[in-house]
Order: C-alpha cells, then structure tokens, then sequence
C-alpha cells in the first residue's frame, strides 16, 4: 500500500473578523501520498496559504484532523515540523547573512552537526546552483536566487516533505522556469513529496502530476490535469462564416454558440473537437454552409477553472498578481522546530 504523507480529515479554519465569521478553509479530506507533487491552485483568498499553516502547525484549525509526515498536527506539532520543510510567503533570511552562512546557522538550527551541515550545505548550493552567489549576502541576490536559497533552507534537514507555498510569484518567466527545474529535479533525484500553491496555471498543467483547485475555501476539483481538462472542459473549436446568419443556423444544427463579439464566428465546446470539426464541416456542407475559417484548442487548466465556477482563474490572478521584475523582493519563511 502507498504510504500517506498528509492525510486530513475535515479540517476547517474560521477567522472572527470584525464580529464576522470568515469561513477561510471549509472541512477539508485530503490525501497526499508519498512522493507526489501536487500544485495546490485557486484565487487570492481561497484558501491555500491557510489550509498550507495548518498542515505545518502554524495555525491551529478550528475544527478537524491532520496527520503530516506521520505525525499529528495537534498533539505531535514538533514531530512535523521536524520532519517537514516550509517555505512560506514571508521571508525570514537574515538579509546581511552571506548565503552559505544561512545555510549553516538553519542546519544547526535543526540540530545538525557542523560537519553534517558543511557537507549538506555544499550539497544544496550545488544542486540549486548557488555556488557563484554562496558568499555574498542574501540581499545582493537576485529574486530567483533568492528563491532558490528559500527552497536550500527548507531542505537543509531532509525533510521527507516539503511545502511550498507561491514559490514563483514574482519572478519573471525566465526565473520561474528555472526554480521550477530545480523543483522538479530535486523531486527526481530525492523522492521529495512536494505540495506547492501557485496562481500560474501553466506551471501547474505543465510541472505537477496532481493539481487540487480550491475556491471558497473547498476543493473543487483534484486530479492530473489531463484527467480534469478532458473529464470539465473539451477542446474549444471555432467555426467561421460568410455572414452572420450562416453563423446563427449553423450554431443552432452544431450546438455551438455564435460569440458574443464577432457575429459570424460560432463557438463549440467538444470532448474531442479535432475528430468533430471535419464532421461538422461535411454536415454543414450538406446543407450548402460553408465553414470559410476553422481554430482548434485544447483546453487549459483555466477553461477548467471557468467550467467549474463560471469565473476565469487567469484573469484573476492577472489583477492580482502582476509579475515583478526578476530582482524583486523573494519572500521565504522556515519553520522553527
Ligand atoms: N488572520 C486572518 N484573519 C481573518 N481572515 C483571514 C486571516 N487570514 C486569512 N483570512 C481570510 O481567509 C481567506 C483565505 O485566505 P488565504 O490567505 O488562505 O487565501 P489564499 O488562497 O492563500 O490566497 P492568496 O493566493 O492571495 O495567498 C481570505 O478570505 C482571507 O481574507
């Protein structure tokens, strides 16, 4: 049987916020095995950096149970952090410490030995492609080394778990690409459970083998996310046409929709759209309408995200998170033991 690495059963915070109760993670079941990487995905308020402090013991849930790393989250809050690694929203890197010295003052931190950490250290700067920065101080760095070290911090006592939570917000897409190879990579060669919060959709569809979506403090969807875009959303196939009532008989006979900007474009969402389209043509020609122009897309994360809540993911996070530039502020938190 696979080992669980999280397992919860519903685990719930409520905040009091001037006399309101704000719902911020509803009873929550979860289960995270052993090696998994999962994108932990949703809005600016759903939820994920609350129910990621719970799982860390940072924050008390109002109601529910949680098991990490094998260790209960109420009565065994020091067993998980001891065994797990967080790098959080907030940034507790001493910004006058020289790289490699953070490393070592965490590694005695978590009670490693000097030699130990030496060698751990050199390990991670290594593997994280620290060295050419390892001495200068940690606000001489750029925001994705910054990061990267964030991620060397978390992982200084080898946990067999490591949270992350919005580690590439911020950087630039370059930057993001490469923290997430290291992600990825450090996952390939440790056999890390990883469970990251993200608001880019590409990285999730493209990097985790699990994606859970929050919204409103539930999870509304948990699956690949090539299981999700097949199962909620179809491929999105346009059909265009002389005139605008071509296109409305055309919409009606297919079961497509005409857009809402361009009258003479129909729209059709189907489960296999690139096996659908010659069909349609050759029956619409049937009927003397003839299609003059055809668009073909697999759906993405966000049509799945708009399928289950009517809203648009992408567009929420474009006015919620601007990207910075790649020498923006990182912000990384470790957990204390
Ligand atoms: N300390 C607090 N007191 C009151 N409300 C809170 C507190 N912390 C979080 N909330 C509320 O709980 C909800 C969930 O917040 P949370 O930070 O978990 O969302 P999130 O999905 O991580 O969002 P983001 O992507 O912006 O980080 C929000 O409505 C938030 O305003």
């Amino acid at each position: 049987m696979t080992n669980q690495m999280i397992t919860a059963q519903g685990l719930t915070k409520t905040f009091r916020s001037k006399g309101q109760a704000v719902e911020a993670v509803r009873p929550l079941d979860l289960a995270v095995a052993e090696g998994e990487l999962v994108a932990f995905l949703g809005p600016n308020g759903a939820g994920k950096s609350t129910t990621l402090r719970m799982l860390t013991t940072l924050l008390p849930p109002s109601a529910g149970e949680a098991t990490v790393a094998g260790c209960d989250i109420r009565s065994d809050a020091a067993g998980v952090r001891r065994r797990i690694g967080y790098v959080g929203q907030g940034n507790s890197a001493g910004h006058t410490q020289r790289v490699r010295d953070e490393l070592l003052a965490q590694g005695a931190f978590y009670g490693l030995g000097r030699r130990e950490t030496r060698v751990r250290a050199d390990e991670l700067i290594e593997s994280l492609e620290l060295g050419q920065v390892a001495g200068r101080t940690v606000q001489a760095l750029s925001g994705g080394q910054k990061r990267r070290l964030d991620i060397a911090l978390g992982l200084i006592h080898r946990p067999a778990l490591l949270f992350l939570d919005e580690p590439s917000t911020g950087l630039d897409p370059h930057s993001r690409a490469n923290l997430w190879e290291h992600i990825v990579d450090l996952r390939r060669a440790t056999g890390t459970t990883i469970f990251l919060t993200t608001h880019y959709l590409d990285e999730a569809d493209q990097l985790a083998e699990r994606v859970m979506v929050m919204d409103h403090g539930a999870v509304i969807a948990d699956d690949t996310a090539t299981a999700l875009k097949s199962s909620l959303a179809g491929d999105r196939v346009t059909l265009s046409f002389a005139t605008a009532t071509d296109a409305a008989v055309a919409a009606a006979r297919i079961g497509g929709e005409v857009e809402p900007g361009d009258a003479r474009t129909v729209a059709v969402v189907e489960r296999d759209g690139s096996r659908a389209l010659p069909r349609w043509i050759r029956e619409l020609g049937d009927v003397d309408l003839e299609v003059v122009g055809a668009t073909h897309r697999q759906p993405t994360l966000d049509d799945v995200f708009l399928a289950l809540t009517g809203r648009s993911l992408r567009e929420e996070a474009a006015h919620a998170q601007p990207a910075e530039a790649e020498g923006a502020d990182a912000h990384s938190a470790t957990v204390a033991a």
